[in-house]
């Protein structure tokens, strides 16, 4: 049973879906935070949020059971994603449901900040009925200036060229020709558009790029009057700068739906004319709760119910089909890193990975993170998963390279994986036979066919005749049953470097080892642990 739990309030559409979902409870705790929201998180599988609750590297700290985040909205900077992913923690968001909702909003806000309507329905309340004070503006020729031009961005420019207004657009990700068919001129730099705009909005995430993309600097070349509108981010406009360019009249009005500090009860740009603020209600409507909640319910059933990820931001998405179509190479990959790891006790420095054949039209990223997870998963307390284990590895210092093949080599696919550290090199490949048997192909100059699960014996020797008899009859004396064995040389002449590898029923008692060691052309015995076979790994299970 996966436990979910409601961090904010989110439409009953998502609640009832979750109710009606098999092998799903959920629980709503909101206005949680600190200790008490460390706690909740915790004892739950999954959670759901909106902008309310942050979800910082503190409240996330030593939790050992959360998988999943799905934020009912955009903007995931309410979430500590380094955390979430160091702690394999996967982060998705809604990125479509509230687009609509979001650009009609900041519509609304040039509207009524260009005929100040806000303030004039004060004054009306207030027993003044003023009809001079309040002269606007028209929307029609005048010129919007465009910053982000992702969804909400493109909604604004289509609902603005409607109206008869130039848009002008600066988006490092979008082309000029895509822009032109969008109606839109496209500029190089924001600071080229801004003494030709008359309204300006932004709809970018808030980056160290885009923080105080308009701050004092920019009072100097803004066109005098211009109207500034964020339903972004608090922080985009610099606030202090926007209070200032109000006193002297450079700015002729602002428009906020987000602030640097929510909630902000108070702020010295309330009440100034020309400004029209709202508690970041971008979203708020009936129709774009009602998705953002139905689209975060499912991003999770289908993520506790199928293993599909989508809408992740802090790593790639997978659908159920592809995932199920490389489920069998990911745990291939996983026990590739989980014998390597064994093979190479002085540790790792250095892994390269090499995809053959077929296998270079899978998802190798998810394969390479797959086997990192096998490579650190019996070194590391904490949990490790395809979500954090590349970064981990890198927190380690261990360099990760990859290449892909076409050539096949004996196998349609393969995957070869080399270990270098203070210890030596190790290298080990393997390939999937049906859907789902990983075999060991090659280790180190030895080519083999062994089973890759369960407790391998795997013991070099001189290639001469009696050393399976000799190894069989150690075991049997010992009790412990042999289930498969596979013999690999260095070449193709006899006589050589040989390798065994053995799948043993349980793990021999050092005394076997010991005497299998002590033969005269055994070099070397290792005893390494898989998995049992079929039993993948926690986070492939689904
Ligand atoms: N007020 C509210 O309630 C809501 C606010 N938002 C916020 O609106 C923003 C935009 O959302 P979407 O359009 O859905 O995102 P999006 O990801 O579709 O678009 C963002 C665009 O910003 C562009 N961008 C990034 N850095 C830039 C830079 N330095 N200069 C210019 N462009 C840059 C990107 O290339 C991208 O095209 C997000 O920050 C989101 O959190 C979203 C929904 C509701
Ligand atoms: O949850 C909300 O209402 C805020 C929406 C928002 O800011 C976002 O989706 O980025």
């Amino acid at each position: 049973m996966a436990r979910i739990l409601i961090l904010d309030p989110i439409a009953q559409e998502g609640l009832d879906m979750l109710a009606a979902a098999p092998g799903i409870e959920y629980e709503v705790r909101t206005g949680l935070k600190g200790e008490e929201l460390k706690k909740s998180l915790a004892e739950f599988d999954g959670a759901i949020c909106r902008s309310g609750v942050t979800i910082t590297a503190e409240s996330l700290e030593g939790n050992r059971r959360m998988r999943a985040i799905a934020r009912a909205g955009v903007g995931t900077d309410n979430i500590d994603k380094n955390a979430a992913t160091r702690l394999g923690i996967v982060v998705m968001n809604t990125p479509t449901g509230n687009t609509l909702s979001t650009a009609e909003h900041t519509f609304t806000l040039m509207l009524a900040l260009s005929r100040r309507v806000a303030e004039a329905y004060h004054k009306l309340i207030g027993g003044k009925w003023d009809r001079k004070t309040f002269m606007g503006t028209q929307l029609a020729d005048k010129t919007l200036g465009i910053v982000g031009l992702g969804r909400i961005g493109q909604e604004v420019a289509k609902r603005a060229i409607a109206f008869q207004m130039k848009v002008l657009g600066f988006d490092p990700f979008l082309s000029t020709e895509q822009a032109a068919k969008l109606g839109i001129e496209r500029v190089e730099t924001v600071q080229e558009m801004l003494p030709r705009v008359d309204y300006l909005t932004v709809h970018t995430p808030l980056t160290p790029e885009t923080t105080n993309l308009v701050g004092f600097p920019e009072l100097e070349v803004l066109k005098p009057g211009v109207r500034l509108i964020n339903c972004a981010r608090g922080g985009i406009y610099n606030e202090d700068a926007l209070v200032e360019g109000l006193k002297t009249g450079k700015i002729g009005g602002v428009a906020l739906d987000v602030f640097v500090t929510e909630p902000c009860d108070k702020h010295p740009i309330y009440g100034m004319p020309n400004v029209l603020c709202t508690p970041h209600l971008g979203a708020s409507t009936e129709e774009a709760q009602q998705q953002v909640a139905i689209e975060a319910v499912q991003l999770l059933i289908n993520f506790f119910t199928t293993g599909e990820v989508r809408h992740a931001v802090n790593m790639a998405s997978v659908d159920p089909k592809t995932l199920a179509s490389i489920k069998g190479y990911l745990d291939l990959a996983y026990r590739l890193g989980v014998l390597l790891a064994q093979c190479q006790p002085g540790g790792t420095s250095a892994c390269h990975l090499t995809y053959r054949g077929e296998l270079t039209q899978k998802n190798t990223k998810m394969l390479t993170a797959a086997f990192c997870a096998g490579l650190l998963d019996r070194a590391l307390e904490e949990d490790v998963n395809i979500v954090n284990a590349e970064i981990l590895l890198k927190e380690r210092g261990i360099q990760l390279t990859q290449e892909s093949r076409s050539d096949m080599g004996a196998f349609s696919s393969s995957m070869t994986a080399e270990v270098h550290g203070s210890s030596g090199s190790q290298v080990a490949a393997a390939t999937l036979f049906g859907n789902n048997m990983p075999r060991l192909i090659r280790l180190g100059d030895y080519r083999l066919e062994a089973y890759l699960d369960g407790n391998l014996l795997i013991f070099t020797h001189h290639d001469v005749p009696g050393i399976i008899g000799a190894v069989g009859t150690i075991f049997g004396n010992h009790k412990v049953n042999i289930g498969q064995m596979s013999v690999g040389r260095a070449g193709i002449i006899p006589g050589g470097g040989a390798v065994g590898v053995l799948n043993l029923d349980n793990v021999p008692p050092q005394a076997a080892i010991d005497e299998v060691q002590q033969h005269p052309d055994i070099q070397s015995v290792k005893i390494i642990e898989l998995p049992p076979a079929g039993q993948l790994p926690p986070w492939l299970q689904g």
